[in-house]
């Protein structure tokens, strides 16, 4: 008998319910900002987002889980509670004492000072270098985020993991735009390979629930409307 189709699999059925509650809209000078905040007022879909995520790193073994600021926060944070792990912030800088910072980065829409980590209290005597007792050398660490695009916010994260002598054991986002993971050459986008291939951690993987395939909900937008992203 064949194996019955995973319900939970990116873009199966389930990624579609979640999906069909993520509009876009014009953003930040982008045509498809694609907006959780469709899910996150629906509990019955934020808790699925959170159950398929806690069902797929159930069994992984992982010594903690870091959010990005701000929007993977939303999703890491429910996510350590349900598997009870640890959790930590990843920063912008100047936001928490006490902290690691990674260099900066760019995003599909602008640049970024910099992702970074808690070094912790207390400071551990085994790390005369004082880096992270969050982060500990040796960890295999869980990175979540909303959404991966051009992949340079979690290219930050990884580079800062790796300097505090742990590992990622995966990257974990509920969308993924695809389109920047290999684009043609000469479309203009940033491939995601190449900078991940570039920073030599290419072996790091990167999971998501949704594509862009399955996001076709243009959000509604009243008349007068005005883009008031801060950058673009
Ligand atoms: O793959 P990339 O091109 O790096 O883009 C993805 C990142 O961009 C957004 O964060 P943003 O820095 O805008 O912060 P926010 O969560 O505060 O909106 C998003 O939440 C991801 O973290
Ligand atoms: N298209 C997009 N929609 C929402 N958040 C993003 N972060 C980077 N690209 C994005």
């Amino acid at each position: 008998m064949a194996d019955a189709p995973d319900e939970h699999a990116p873009d199966g059925p389930v990624a579609r319910r979640i999906a069909s509650a993520i509009p876009y809209y014009p953003y930040k000078g982008i045509p498809r900002f694609y907006d959780i905040n469709g899910f996150l007022v629906r509990p019955d879909v934020f808790q699925l987002v959170i159950d398929v995520l806690a069902k797929r790193y159930a069994a992984l073994e992982i010594d903690s889980i870091g959010g990005f600021d701000a929007r993977g926060f939303v999703i890491g944070a429910p996510l350590a509670l349900a598997l009870k792990k640890p959790f930590f912030m990843l920063r912008k800088p100047g936001k928490q004492p006490n902290a690691v910072t990674s260099g900066a980065y760019e995003v599909e829409y602008g640049s970024r000072a910099g992702v970074s980590v808690p070094r912790g209290h207390p400071l551990s005597a085994e790390d005369p270098l004082k880096l992270s007792t969050v982060v500990k050398r040796g960890d295999r660490v869980l990175l979540v985020d909303d959404l991966v695009a051009t992949g340079g916010t979690l290219a930050a994260g990884v580079e800062l993991i790796h300097r505090l002598g742990a590992r990622v054991a995966e990257c974990a986002c509920v969308v993924e735009l695809k389109m920047f993971y290999d684009p043609p050459a000469g479309s203009g986008l940033p491939s995601r390979k190449a900078l991940f291939e570039g920073k030599r951690i290419a072996d790091v993987p990167v999971w998501a629930l949704i594509s862009e395939d399955i996001l076709t909900v243009a959000g509604e937008l009243p008349a007068g409307y005005e883009d008031d992203g801060e950058e673009h």
